[in-house]
């Protein structure tokens, strides 16, 4: 990152305009930061700068293309300037690359080939490539040398300025599973600063103090999933214990925290969005933007695990509900009206995965009136049910509620998975 000063805009649209493709891209970038109504001349500015061979410009400009800011989305073209980009250099173009391939859908799911782009992208000072390693090799609890990494990394990330990674530093010393170092209070004003939220303590293992074992960047593993364990036939419902670590629980309520708002319900009669008693959590949606390579891999786990892939996935919902909050009894199916507006192609949510995140003191179970069944919150664990019979009409009989919580905080990660593929990359 430079840390020299920013040239006024006046200059920068004098020096843009003249064809200077750094103007160019500093311009967009303060467009895009500053005026929600300026993406289009944004846009236009990074590919002007892109064509000229500026590689941050590149990866920028394909990362709109990618996720359809001001354009159509189109993740073939994104993906072949993040290709070139990555030639000439540029991290952040590894990265986001290494995030494409994991959907499979126009890039192979060459879990080698992720890892190498990770490595080259932290190399390079791409911090949410950092952080990516940094989940994964903090996965290895009972190998010091994986845990020793993990915290470098970590620690790179958040001297770079990044708060989830500072956050999760905090996490780890606040459980007492890492002593911490003189940093600490850097790691406390970045998050400070960022303004990020707290999350509910979620404890997980102490790392083991033996030999290590050398380290290896095999990614594919993280795939593997706890079997489900079927409550009821009809309707279909199942438990999976230890579906998330509790780091990985932390990461998701971290990264979703700061987007949490008063959630709101579809109406069933006339499709609109509302306010609603029904719904009285607050809620934020993982979009495209958020949705980085650790939020993927472990939706792609989610996924897996109950024998769908990633791709039919919407994108996935943070939820947290405050004592006396609840989700009462409805169903998760889509109104026609509201299929007809996003995906129809895709079909209905024929399956519902919500994945507890942290442990509830008291209340806040899942229950399933029709199979007289309540699943409660215990942090890692998934309850996944159908909400379509076996010919892919909707099935009242799934229907269910979020019980009230009566004491303490519970926060939960909802998948809705589509009948066929909803993603685009
Ligand atoms: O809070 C719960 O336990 C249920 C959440 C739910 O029904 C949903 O997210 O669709
Ligand atoms: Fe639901």
């Amino acid at each position: 990152m430079s840390t020299t000063a920013l040239p006024d805009l006046q200059t920068l649209r004098a020096n843009a305009a003249g064809g200077a493709p750094n103007a160019q891209f500093q311009l967009a970038r303060m467009l895009l930061a500053t005026d929600v109504d300026a993406a289009a001349e944004a846009f236009d500015l990074y590919r002007r700068a892109a064509e000229r061979n500026h590689l941050a410009a590149q990866v920028e400009y394909a990362r709109m293309q990618l996720y359809g800011v001001a354009c159509d989305a189109d993740p073939l073209a994104a993906m072949t300037g993040l290709e070139r980009a990555e030639r000439g250099g540029a991290a952040g173009a590894a990265a986001l690359l290494a995030n494409i391939a994991l959907g499979g859908i126009v890039m192979d799911r060459d879990f080698l080939r992720m890892g190498q782009r990770l490595l080259l992208a932290a190399k390079g000072g791409d911090v949410s490539a950092m952080r990516a390693l940094a989940m994964y090799f903090g996965g290895d609890t009972d190998n010091p040398a994986a845990m020793r990494q993990s915290r470098t990394l970590l620690e790179q990330a958040a001297r770079a300025g990044d708060p989830i990674s500072a956050s999760l530093l905090l996490e780890r010393v606040r459980h007492g599973e890492m002593t911490a170092g003189g940093e600490l209070a850097a790691w406390q004003a970045l998050v400070a600063q960022a303004g990020m939220p707290a999350i509910p303590a979620v404890p997980g293992p102490v790392p083991v103090d033996g030999p290590s074992r050398p380290l290896q960047l095999n990614l594919e593993p993280s795939l593997q999933a706890p079997m489900p364990q079927v409550l009821s036939q009809s309707p279909r419902v199942a438990t999976l214990e230890g579906l998330l670590t509790p780091e990985e629980c932390r990461y998701v309520m971290l990264m979703g925290a700061p987007w949490l708002k008063r959630a709101r319900v579809v109406d069933p009669r006339t499709g609109e969005w509302l306010e609603h008693p029904v719904r009285t959590a607050f809620d934020a949606t993982f979009n495209d933007m958020i949705e980085d390579f650790p939020l993927r891999l472990l939706q792609l786990r989610m996924a897996a695990a109950i024998g769908i892939d990633f791709t039919h996935a919407e994108q996935m919902v943070l939820l947290r509900y405050l004592p006396g909050q609840e989700y009462r009894p409805h169903r998760d199916y889509l109104p026609p009206q509201t299929l007809a507006g996003d995906r129809p192609q895709a079909g209905q949510r024929a399956t519902t995965l919500c994945t507890y995140l942290c442990d509830v003191e008291s209340g806040g179970g899942t229950a399933f009136p029709e199979a007289n069944r309540v699943v409660e919150p215990r942090v890692g664990r998934a309850v996944a049910f159908r909400n379509t019979d076996d010919a892919g009409n909707p099935d009242p009989a799934s229907l269910h509620a979020g019980a009230p919580v009566l004491a303490g905080e519970k926060w939960l990660a909802t998948l809705w998975l589509r009948e066929r593929r909803y993603r685009t990359f």
